[in-house]
Order: structure tokens, then sequence, then C-alpha cells
């Protein structure tokens, strides 16, 4: 992928997703740097979808750095919930001081899911958003993935980050937490959208 090396910003200060990032970046050679470890600032994510949101990551990253960035907005959509918290997916986990509690986030999930009743069931999806910006001319492209599941109560497993416990993808009966690294890689949403990335630009 010569059109964003030698050197990509992961516009990201999440730590979950700047290494799964970083593992799915590993076979392409390209030396890489998080957004935290350039001091870079949390852009407010005021877009209305994950393309929306991730294209502005990854441009003020971009313009920010002087170099291609990657950004990656994603998030869970539970259907009994009508596709919430989607974008805000972070923002359920934030308590008032703006600390991240996943497993508050869970709770609240699945209490809404209850009281939405039997026949809402329990299928939700993630969405991965990867945009990636470069800094001299504006050009900014986006690639979105997706993957479909269940919600599952107990959250099991500690092997992911943010929703994962709480999701069994469809055709398996572990939740992402449960998954090793390449195993949630084969099939995830992020992972989807990288590959159409690297498609379009490999
Ligand atoms: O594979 C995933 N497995 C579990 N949970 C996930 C996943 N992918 C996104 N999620 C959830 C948690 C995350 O906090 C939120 C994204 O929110 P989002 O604003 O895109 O990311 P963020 O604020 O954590 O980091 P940043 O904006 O710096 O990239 O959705
Ligand atoms: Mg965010």
């Amino acid at each position: 992928m010569k059109a964003i090396g030698p050197k990509l910003v992961i516009a990201t200060h999440n730590a979950g997703k700047l290494r799964e990032i970083q593992e799915l970046l590993a076979p392409y050679n390209i030396e890489c740097v998080g957004a935290a470890e350039l001091g870079l600032p949390e852009p407010e994510e005021i877009g209305n979808t994950f393309v929306d949101n991730a294209d502005l990551k990854a441009r003020e990253a971009a313009d920010l750095a002087g170099l291609p960035a990657l950004a990656d907005d994603s998030g869970i959509s539970v259907d009994a919930l009508h596709g919430l918290p989607g974008i805000f997916s972070a923002r359920w986990a934030e308590d008032d001081e703006g600390n991240r509690d996943f497993g508050r986030a869970m709770e609240r999930v699945w209490r809404e899911v209850e009281a939405a009743g039997d026949e809402a069931g329990h299928d939700a999806h993630f969405t991965c958003a990867l945009a990636i910006a470069w800094p001299d001319n504006g050009q900014v492209e986006s690639f979105e993935g997706k993957v479909f599941g269940t919600l599952v109560w107990p959250p099991r497993g500690d092997k992911g980050f943010g929703y994962d416990p709480m999701f069994v993808p469809a055709g398996h009966d572990r939740t992402f937490g449960e998954f090793e690294p390449d195993e949630k890689h084969a099939i995830s949403h992020r992972a989807e959208a990288f590959r159409k990335l690297v498609a379009a630009l490999g």
C-alpha cells in the first residue's frame, strides 16, 4: 500500500482499536504512530453517521500531523433499540466526567433490550467506518464493514474491548470477548472495512 506509506497516523485514542488496526496493518510494512503518541486532540464527533465521524477524525489528524491519517468510527447497533447506541456507543459508556466504563454501558444496553420485550429479540450488529485522509490535497476516502449477531447476558471473555463480551457473531457460540485476535479479524466489521480499503488502495 504505497499510497499510505511510509508513515501513517492511526487517528484513534482507543487502545483496543489501535491494537486491532496495527494487527491488520502488520503485513504491510507501514510505520504507524498513534494519535495519543503524537499528542493530537480528540476531535468532537459532530457527524450523524459513522462515515462522517471517521472522515472528520482522519481529516483533522492528517492536517495537524502533516501525514496520512487513518481513523475509525464504529459502534454497536441494536435492533430492539432502533439502532442505538450506534454512533453513540462510546458516549453510552461515559459518566459525567467523561470516564468510560463498558461494564455499565453493557448493563444499560441489556436493561433496555429487556424493557423492549421478547418480540424485539436480541439481534445486533457492529459497524466500522475506516477513513483515510491525506495532508496536502484534502482527499479523504472511507470504507464500511459490518458484522451481524446477537446479544447475550451475562458478558463473557476479556480478549476484546468495548461491547465484545456481550456480542455473539452469527454462526458462532462464543462472544467476541472470547475470540482470539485472528478469529475476530476473520469476520469483524473492522476487518471487512480494512479489506475494502486494501482493495481500493493496495
Ligand atoms: O470491535 C469492537 N468491539 C467492541 N466494541 C466496539 C468495537 N468497535 C467499536 N466498539 C464500541 C466501543 C467503542 O468505544 C465505540 C466506538 O466509539 P468511537 O467514537 O468510534 O471510538 P472511541 O471514542 O472509543 O475512540 P476514537 O474516537 O478515538 O477512535 O464502539
Ligand atoms: Mg470517539
